[in-house]
């Protein structure tokens, strides 16, 4: 087992990590618990059972690593808070349909506050610091009454951190006559424009949420943020000037996760398809001549929309895998699936019907092109592959992503979707990204003589490299991590010396 000491010290620096129970969130907080137990950290990360089975291949390689990690089960409270048992992940709520219990699920959550203080508690040597999700406010309780420091993470890129920031503190939707008026972003190096529709805050219509993360994001010790300052540097430091903390850039997590100890095919989730199967479809490709489409863990689009989008992939005429999460399948989804299948011919078309190996796939260099909701995981693991994106904003943060995508680093082309995907069902309306457009922007990344495309890859490329060196041995992520490691084996030190614990 590694061990981090200081000073002939052999206690190891113990990280509590306590992450939001969506995929979006838990994925990259199990990465950085991996990659702190790599360093020579001890970490406890808090999971409950339904998600822990779900990462059980994780949890063995890492032990049969001799990582010291532990993954603490604590039972979630469904029933205290009248939800179903099992609803334990936010895509357990969306799968089924069942988002009535949204507010139940982080009612739910703050119940956790007693049995991780408990666990807290029986630890001995005290632990050395929590990072706990920004969804999780309550754990500002936590870290107060156990005199523990308290830093953040929230599964965002600073650029967007900081334009949510910015458009609260400066009051600038109080100014906007509706929600489809542009206003720009203040504060920022560029000049970017949104709407209302698009920016709505952090948490949209939830303020009491919202206020509540605010206190709990400015009495935090610290931000972890999985970025790298070659990509938005002036943006991590706009940001920890604008909360006047340390934001300890330390990502991309996921490169920093090596086959030795961490499954890049079953992050999260098992994968529904043969992983090796897929891998070997893909080998049949010409190099970035494939199209991957997936939009995330937590919207479900509509059948007559997903039809849409199979008929612009066919047009284009490029290979492509599609992902149809579980809870879009229906019998007329499937029927059409089939259908679409045997049209475009089993070597041009991989439809993955539930939980895709995402990072493996957009490794491969037959991948052309990433059709992404833009959430932020997403975004990153296109960014690390070096493929450039072709981004359709639902919801959240999403839209200021896209903005960081398109307009900042030009690394991806807009299908111009201007409203959040839960207005559009309420609307009732058709198809909102039409298979056209559909269609123009896989041609515009993936024909030949595209030259647009080409320096779109070009610049995702260099991107990649300097994610890559941020994440290498000296690397500005690198190093970050080794001084947020010491700073916290330093303060048990002084801990140790005042008190004795
Ligand atoms: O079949 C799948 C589907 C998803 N993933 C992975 O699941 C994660 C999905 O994360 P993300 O792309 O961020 O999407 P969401 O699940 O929608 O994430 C939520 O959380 C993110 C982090 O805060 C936000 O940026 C998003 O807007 C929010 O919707 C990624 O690591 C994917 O690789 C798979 O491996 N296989």
């Amino acid at each position: 087992m590694i061990v981090n000491g200081v000073d002939g010290d052999p206690k190891p620096t113990h990280f509590v990590l306590v992450p939001f129970l969506a995929q979006g969130h838990v994925i990259p907080m199990t990465d950085l618990g991996l990659l702190l137990a790599s360093r020579g950290a001890t970490v406890s990360l808090i999971t409950t059972p339904v998600n822990a089975a779900r990462i059980r291949t994780t949890i063995d390689r890492a032990a049969a690593a001799g990582l010291p990690i532990r993954f603490v089960e604590l039972d979630f409270p469904c029933a205290e808070v009248g939800m179903p048992e099992g609803f334990e992940n936010v895509d357990v709520l969306t799968t089924h349909k069942q988002i009535q219990y949204g507010q139940d699920f982080f009612k739910a959550a703050a119940l956790l506050q007693r049995p991780l203080e408990h666990y807290i508690e029986q630890q001995s040597p005290r632990p050395s610091c929590i990072i706990a999700d920004l969804c999780h406010p309550w754990t500002r309780h936590v870290a107060r009454n156990l005199r523990l420091p308290r830093l953040t993470f929230f599964s965002m890129c600073c650029f967007t951190l900081l334009s949510f920031h910015n458009i609260w503190r400066f009051k600038v939707l109080d100014g906007v006559k509706d929600d489809k008026e542009p206003f720009e972003i203040p504060g920022l190096e560029q000049r970017i424009l949104v709407t209302k529709a698009e920016a709505p805050g952090m948490f949209g219509e939830w303020e009491e949420m919202a206020e509540e993360v605010r206190q709990a994001e400015f009495e935090a010790d610290g931000i972890v943020a999985n970025t790298f300052e070659a990509m938005e540097a002036a943006y991590i430091a706009g940001y920890a000037e604008a909360m006047q903390k340390q934001v300890w850039s330390v990502g991309p997590f996921l490169l920093g996760c090596t086959p030795a100890f961490s499954d890049k095919a079953a992050r999260g989730n098992r994968a529904v398809v043969d992983v090796p199967q897929c891998l070997s479809w893909l080998d049949s490709k010409e190099a970035i001549s494939v199209v991957y489409v997936s939009f995330g863990t937590l919207t479900n689009m509509k059948p007559a929309q997903l039809m849409e989008i199979g008929s612009g992939l066919e047009a284009a005429g490029h290979p492509f895998v599609l992902v149809i999460k579980d809870g879009e399948r229906s019998r007329e989804v499937e029927e059409w699936a089939a259908e679409l299948e045997e049209k475009v011919g089993p070597s041009k078309a991989l439809l993955i019907r539930g939980w895709a190996p995402q990072a493996v796939i957009l490794s491969h260099p037959a991948v052309g092109a990433f059709i992404t909701h833009s959430g932020w995981n997403s975004t990153l693991e296109s960014i690390t592959a070096g493929v450039p994106m072709i981004t359709w904003p639902h919801f959240g943060d999403q839209f200021l992503n896209e903005r960081l995508t398109v307009e900042v680093l030009e690394i991806g082309v807009s299908l111009g979707v201007k409203v959040p995907m839960s207005w559009t069902d309420l609307e009732e309306q058709g198809p909102v990204v039409p298979r056209d457009a559909v269609e123009e922007a896989v041609r515009s990344l993936l024909d030949d003589g595209h030259e647009k495309g080409k320096k779109m890859r070009e610049r995702a490329r260099e991107l990649r490299e300097k994610a890559k060196e941020a994440m290498a041995k000296g690397g500005s992520s690198y190093l970050n991590m080794a001084h947020l490691i010491e700073q916290f084996a330093q303060n048990d030190k002084k801990r140790e010396e005042v008190n004795g614990d």
